[in-house]
């Protein structure tokens, strides 16, 4: 079992990851990345998925052409843990490669 943010933990965590927005009614992060073109969206959840599968902790998001939305948040905790921290900051590094 894995425990959700506290207020001032989330507080902290949203400040250091302001391409995020929080939804406060899921309370999840979300962030919308369009590429250049398809491939380089599919490239990217490529990337991801490998991540997701090595955490266990896994996105929900969609793809329209070269649009990916995403949302995170930890479904065991009912809201984010450091988990959803950790997966944000590892998105954060792939697409600012
Ligand atoms: C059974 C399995 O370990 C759980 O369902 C894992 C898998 N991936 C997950 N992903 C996310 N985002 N939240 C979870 O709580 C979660 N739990």
């Amino acid at each position: 079992m894995i425990e959700a943010l506290s207020e001032a933990e989330r507080a902290d965590a949203l400040d250091g990851l302001p391409e995020w927005d929080h939804d406060e009614a899921r309370d999840a992060i979300t962030r919308t990345i369009v590429f250049a073109d398809f491939i380089e969206a599919f490239g990217f959840m490529t990337q991801v998925a490998l991540i997701a599968e090595r955490m266990n902790h896994h996105p929900e998001w969609a793809n329209v052409y070269n649009r990916v939305d995403i949302l995170l948040t930890t479904h065991d905790a009912g809201g984010l843990s450091p988990r959803d921290i950790e997966m944000a900051q590892a998105i954060d590094a792939i697409v600012e490669e």
